[in-house]
């Protein structure tokens, strides 16, 4: 049993956290939202969980740091700063930073990977997600992932091969390019598909989540699988055992 502390636990996924907590056998060490001392909150945890804001993940590195427990950082819209601070701080603490803590959305990225290895370049990816309405950042951090998974699958680097935001003449798909689109509506908790468009035949691979409890009880394994571990970026895929 594990006393875990929740940052942005008032949130959507804050109190879906706080639930998973005691439904996984462990102590809810406290939770803090904006404003909150998340200094205090590391000194009585054994590990924190962080499902806030981009700006929020500095102060909660280094609060992890300054108290040697593990971080799991499930906030998106993160950019490369914020994933060299993660890095750096992955030298001194058990740190890990995903999209998307469900089971489902691991194993599908593995799958998506697979296929667009097997698959020639002539199949285009495109990745799309529907979100609900409150929904700030985009392409979601799952989206994120799946294209990156698609692009090592590809042994191609995804920031040179992604086409996002498209509108009015945008021109012809690059060869080669995964595409990223973007649904917001409803109260929808997370729709993900990648699709494999070749010529007169598709390959669809979906995961729907129905609730955030398949996220939270996903984060809360991993920062207690977190404790005691040496410092290092880890990923869901180890947690997972996949
Ligand atoms: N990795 C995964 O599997 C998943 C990731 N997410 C991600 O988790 C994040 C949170 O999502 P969601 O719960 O829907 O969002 P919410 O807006 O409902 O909750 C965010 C919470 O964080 C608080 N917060 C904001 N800034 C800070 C700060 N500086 N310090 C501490 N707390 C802060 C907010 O407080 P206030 O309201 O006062 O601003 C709020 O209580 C998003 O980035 C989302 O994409 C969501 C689901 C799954
Ligand atoms: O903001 C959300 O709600 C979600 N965010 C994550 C993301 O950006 O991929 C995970 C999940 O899809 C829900």
């Amino acid at each position: 049993m594990a006393a875990i502390g929740i940052i942005g636990s008032e949130g959507r996924m804050g109190q879906a956290l706080v639930a998973a907590v005691k439904g996984e056998g462990h102590d809810l060490a406290g939770g803090i939202d904006r404003g909150g001392d998340v200094a205090a909150l590391a000194a009585k945890s054994d590990a924190l969980v962080d499902f806030s804001a981009p700006a929020a993940l500095q102060g909660n590195l280094d609060a992890a740091i300054a108290a040697g427990i593990p971080l799991l950082v499930g906030t998106t819209g993160l950019d490369a700063e914020h994933h060299a601070a993660i890095g750096e701080a992955a030298h001194t603490v058990a740190i890990l930073q995903t999209g998307n803590t469900s089971l489902g959305v691991t194993l599908m990225a593995h799958l998506v990977s697979e296929a667009a290895s097997r698959l020639g370049d002539d199949w285009d990816i495109e990745v799309v997600e529907m979100h609900h309405r409150m929904k700030v950042d985009a392409p979601s951090g799952t989206a994120l992932l799946l294209g990156e998974a698609a692009a090592k699958g590809r042994g191609i680097d995804l920031a040179a091969h992604s086409e996002r935001g498209r509108d009015g003449q945008s021109g012809a798909r690059a060869a080669g390019a995964i595409g990223f689109a973007s649904l917001r509506g409803g109260t929808v908790a997370g729709d993900h598909s990648v699709i494999f468009a070749g010529d007169e035949e598709r390959i669809t691979l979906t995961h729907n989540a129905e609730n955030r409890m398949i996220f939270a009880r996903g984060a809360v394994k991993a920062a207690a699988w977190l404790i005691g571990k040496p410092p290092a970026r880890y990923t869901m895929e180890q947690v997972l055992g996949l």
